[in-house]
């Protein structure tokens, strides 16, 4: 039993190494929901609810997420045993409806409190535990110009960071992307993949064309080419186009991944542990793609190290990740509100071993950053 204590929840802006670039905003800053919550023994569990360009993405935004937490999902957590994760969540479920990027923030702080109280990971108490170690990293190059790109992936390469490159497209007309793209393929070919995300920004008649010239070009899967809800369009891209098609904002947890499979609406999934709604529904989009001859990948909401973490350890349990992940937004960040940075190297990053997430905030860092700045004196930082 782990009766409730406290909980805090705040808002921290880090900015962007550079401007982020995507179709529907341009980040210079990511706004990171931190959930603290610490039990009536003094466990205390940390979560994070992130998303992309404030309501520009999705229909969460960093303010609503704070608020549903604060007004609606607090008051439940009160008459709940903390240590019972699943049964905490289906009763928060009971009251509160969609919300899944703050749902995804508390399960992440109770699986973290679970995982501390239990001295294990994770991923030993989620999708039937861990099966590997560090996971595969892409990169995405999103300056908006090419050859600033082309810089970008070679010092990406130098460095062994990425061989994975992910381009945003859909903002400018479909020829004018593609020759941004193919000059990328060209650069690379051979030595890294180069994907792209239209963040649904194609008509129908677009991705056709776009998504044939795109495979002439060299790159390996076109992701979200067209808006969420064309199911039948993503069946017939798929069917037709031989570059693989990713769902990504059709995902929005196990309901919406079993109608795309039964569709054929994809060949990839990119689960995300947010849009599915937490990580046991993000653990069981995955079941349904595996069943379905789908392939996986691990997809991002740009997140700092908590949401990065969680992520890392739910990739962790998957058997087969034919895609790799995405998991790069602490390296977007100009700064790392982790005490201990996740570890990148060799193309990959380590999943932590630790108890919980693995993970320790940098309370001074996290008390520069927060949007509120009342963080207590003890944490000021000059
Ligand atoms: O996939 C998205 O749509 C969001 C995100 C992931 C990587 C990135 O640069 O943006
Ligand atoms: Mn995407």
């Amino acid at each position: 039993m782990a009766a409730f204590g406290t909980i805090e929840t705040f808002i921290v802006d880090v900015p962007t190494i550079r401007p982020h670039v995507l179709a529907m905003a341009t980040m210079h800053a990511q706004s990171m929901v931190i959930v603290r919550i610490i039990d009536a023994d003094g466990v205390e569990g940390i979560g994070e609810g992130t998303t992309i360009g404030g309501l520009s993405y999705g229909e969460e935004s960093p303010e609503s997420i704070k608020s549903a937490i604060d007004t609606y999902i607090e008051p439940l957590l009160s008459v709940c045993d903390l240590s019972r994760v699943r049964e905490t969540m289906a009763r928060i479920s009971r009251s509160v409806r969609g919300n899944h990027f703050a749902k995804c923030a508390i399960e992440t702080a109770l699986l973290d409190m679970a995982g501390k109280r239990l001295g294990l990971p994770v991923s030993e108490l989620i999708g039937g535990g861990r099966v590997r170690s560090s996971l595969p990293v892409a990169w995405t190059l999103a300056s908006g110009d090419t050859l600033t790109d082309i810089e970008e992936g070679e010092a990406m390469l130098d460095q062994r960071r990425h061989r994975i490159f992910k381009l945003k497209i859909g903002k400018r007309d479909v020829a004018a992307d593609v020759a941004h793209v193919a000059a990328i393929c060209k650069a690379f070919a051979g030595r890294a993949s180069i994907r792209v995300d239209v963040n649904q920004n194609w008509t129908e008649a677009q991705a056709v064309r776009g998504m044939a010239m795109l495979h002439d070009a060299g790159v390996d899967l076109v992701e979200q080419p067209v808006a969420r809800d064309s199911l039948d369009a993503m069946a017939r891209l798929s069917q037709h186009q031989t570059v693989p098609l990713m769902a990504d904002e059709a995902l929005n947890g196990p309901r919406s991944a079993f109608r795309i499979a039964a569709a054929a609406g994809a060949g990839v999934f990119a689960v995300k542990i947010a849009q599915s709604g937490g990580l046991h529904a993000a653990s069981e989009v995955a079941a349904i793609a595996v069943s379905a001859g789908i392939c996986l990948y691990g997809g991002t909401m740009l997140e700092g190290g908590v949401g990065t973490a969680a992520s890392a350890q739910l990739f962790a349990t998957f058997p087969e990740l034919e895609w790799g992940t995405e998991l790069f937004g602490p390296l977007l960040l100009t700064e790392e509100i982790l005490a201990t940075p996740l570890v990148y190297s060799d193309f990959e990053l380590a999943v932590p071993e630790g108890p919980g997430l693995g993970i320790v905030l940098d309370e001074d860092k996290v008390a520069r950053f927060r949007r509120d700045a009342t963080a207590p004196a003890i944490y000021a930082v000059a």
